[in-house]
């Protein structure tokens, strides 16, 4: 427990840190005000049943004289005023405590989520390849939520509660030593038991819930984002089928788990209950004055009803904390993790483009997916003189993207270099390096928003620059597409994933966006490959057009694409196994004539 709270202090920053303080000052104050309130009800209802002790009780002599009261009716009524004042009181601290606690909860409920969703975004591309998205996305909206909730809010209530149950049992300790002991005895060592015996099961179950949440979440996701093939398939019974088996799971367990936490209260009120009864039994059997008996058993029934719920919210809130323990680590993990995956800060502003004047030179490159695991690329040396046009070839899975991608910055090789006009790429340039980059995937995301803002991607709408929107749109042969055929123009809405428009259309779109920065150098990943022959003409007629003025780096499988390139590269199994323009390597490769055969058959 320790340790976890260890972990969740590392979470606040100083100001939050500062707020807890604060929260636990007006929680204490709560439950002074709260003490007090219980505390006045006894000589109130002493001054109601014998107002002899008036004369008996020094306190209450001295209070009389000093406001000079001229009766005990009078007195009473005073006494009875001053403990409605702090029963209000009281009821008005707990009411300020309670704002501020939820205010501070949901203020850090937003503040984490947030942090969370920039610390993945910081953190590098490979752990996007590793991690499942739906998973990421989860835990800022849902598992922050919930640690907020089940664990946060717990752990100010467990200490709120704490307060009050020990100032009450304090209370107790002065009014009488043997029945509190006794009560608390009973009533403690209940809860202790029950919390010992269910701790490590809901730590277990609270992992198990974690899971079986991330399976809900990334089944649904998958259901939709594949949904074209799961209804040509009929496969929709099997994803209802897994999604309902994971969410029944997760439904059961969080069940589970508020059962345990809630169920010991009707025991324990039956319990207090009974030991009322014994109290009152055990004042007649002592054979105490009724006006003495109605007094103590006021206060500690009163007590009681504030000690019981008391009681159960600590053991409530313990419970929770132990089976949410899984989110914590989670949360906390993700947060500060290091080595690899460690998070690397963004700039505040666009980073300046690195300067290109002659050559990107590739040396040595050597990389693989996993340490220890087997080398996806083996030294490949490449030069790329700028306005060149390159080729990447080579059959599927020989290491095309994975080249591209260390190209781009996204991953970092486990061995060699890459220079840029003799200056060698790092993480502190690579931003400025990969803002000479226009990049186009082999599967384009488009946003579910206008043409414009799909071009001008992730630049402010008061920042788009129209002209070189549409300057971008006629490079990328989709302008006459957008200005004649769709009714909105630039501010038509593309859908969720492009899926209101074609292949090719959503090609050049990807094109459009590339070039929108004008960058010095374009990568196209296998860009025509999913298009017919005179869609592929079209985006083909574009590119020529940006290689008269761009250094080019392609990636393809149709070698059409490549015909026109200064030099192709064939790589076969991680490696460079030949390289010359077209026809040059059409002569000399056997390799290179195989896949140009069977690319021109397909
Ligand atoms: N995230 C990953 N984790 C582990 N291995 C990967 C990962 N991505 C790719 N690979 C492996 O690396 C190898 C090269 O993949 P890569 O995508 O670079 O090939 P490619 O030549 O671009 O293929 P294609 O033409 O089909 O896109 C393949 O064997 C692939 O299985």
């Amino acid at each position: 427990m320790l340790q976890s709270l260890k972990k969740l202090w590392e979470l606040f920053n100083k100001k939050e840190r500062l707020q807890i303080l604060v929260l636990l000052i007006a929680v204490l104050a709560m439950a002074l005000a709260q003490v007090i309130g219980i505390a006045s009800v006894m000589p109130f209802m002493d001054l109601v049943m014998e107002p002899e002790v008036v004369e008996e009780s020094q306190i209450l002599n001295n209070i009389y004289n000093y406001f000079a009261f001229e009766s005990v009716t009078a007195f009473t009524v005073f006494v009875g005023a001053v403990m409605f004042f702090l029963i209000l009181l009281s009821n008005a601290i707990s009411t300020f405590a309670s704002w501020y606690k939820l205010k501070f909860v949901w203020e850090n409920n937003h503040r984490l989520s947030r942090r969370l969703l920039k610390k993945y975004m910081s953190k590098p591309y490979s752990y996007f390849l590793m991690h499942n998205t739906a998973d990421l996305g989860k835990n800022v909206l849902h598992e922050v939520y919930a640690l907020t909730i089940n664990y946060l809010i717990q752990l100010i209530d467990l200490i709120t509660y704490s307060i009050v149950a020990l100032a009450i049992i304090i209370l107790l300790f002065l009014t009488d030593l043997l029945i509190t002991s006794a009560a608390i005895i009973i009533l403690g060592s209940s809860y202790i038991l029950i919390y010992l015996a269910t701790k490590n099961k809901m730590k277990i179950a609270g992992e198990k819930r974690l899971e079986a949440n991330m399976n809900r979440y990334k089944t649904a996701y998958e259901a939709f984002n594949g949904i074209k093939e799961i209804k040509v398939n009929s496969r929709e019974n099997e994803f209802l089928n897994r999604y309902t088996y994971y969410s029944a799971k997760n439904a059961k367990l969080q069940a589970w788990n508020q059962i345990i936490r809630q169920m010991p209260r009707y025991f324990m009120e039956a319990l207090a209950f009974g030991s009322v009864v014994l109290l009152v039994l055990y004042f007649v059997v002592r054979g105490e004055d009724s006006t003495q008996l109605i007094s103590k058993v006021s206060l500690f029934a009163f007590a009681g009803y504030r000690l019981l719920p008391a009681l159960q919210s600590i053991f409530n809130s313990a419970s929770s904390m132990v089976f949410n323990t899984a989110i914590l680590d989670r949360i906390h993990e993700d947060i500060f993790e290091a080595g690899k995956f460690a998070a690397q800060k963004w700039p505040d502003s666009l980073p300046e483009p690195m300067e290109f004047r002659e050559s990107l030179k590739l040396k040595d490159i050597t990389f693989s997916y996993h340490e220890q695991g087997e080398k996806i690329l083996k030294n490949i040396d490449i030069e790329i003189r700028k306005d060149s046009q390159i080729g990447l070839a080579g059959e599927t899975g020989s290491g095309k993207s994975t080249l591209v991608n260390i190209i781009l910055g996204l991953l970092e090789a486990d061995q060699g270099k890459i220079i840029v006009d003799g200056k060698e790429l790092n993480r502190d340039n690579i931003r400025n390096w990969q803002r000479n980059i226009g990049y186009v995937p082999q599967d384009i995301y488009l946003c579910d928003n206008t043409i414009i803002k799909n071009i001008a991607f992730g630049v402010p709408e008061s920042e788009i620059d129209f002209e070189a929107v549409q300057k971008a749109a006629q490079i990328a042969n989709i302008a006459d597409f957008i200005e004649n055929e769709l009714e909105a123009g630039y501010q038509s809405i593309v859908g969720e994933r492009g899926i209101r428009i074609s292949g090719g259309q959503k090609q050049r779109l990807g094109l459009a966006r590339a070039l929108y920065h004008d960058p010095e150098i374009l990568i196209l990943d296998e860009a025509t490959s999913s298009l017919d022959e005179a869609t592929q003409k079209a985006v083909m007629e574009a590119i020529d057009k940006i290689a008269e003025v761009k250094t080019m780096i392609i990636i393809a499988h149709r070698l059409s694409t490549v015909q026109k390139c200064d030099k192709i590269y064939l790589i076969e199994k991680g490696k460079i196994i030949d390289s010359g323009d077209y026809a040059e390597l059409a002569n000399n490769s056997q390799k290179f004539r195989k896949l140009a055969d069977i690319s021109s058959n397909r």
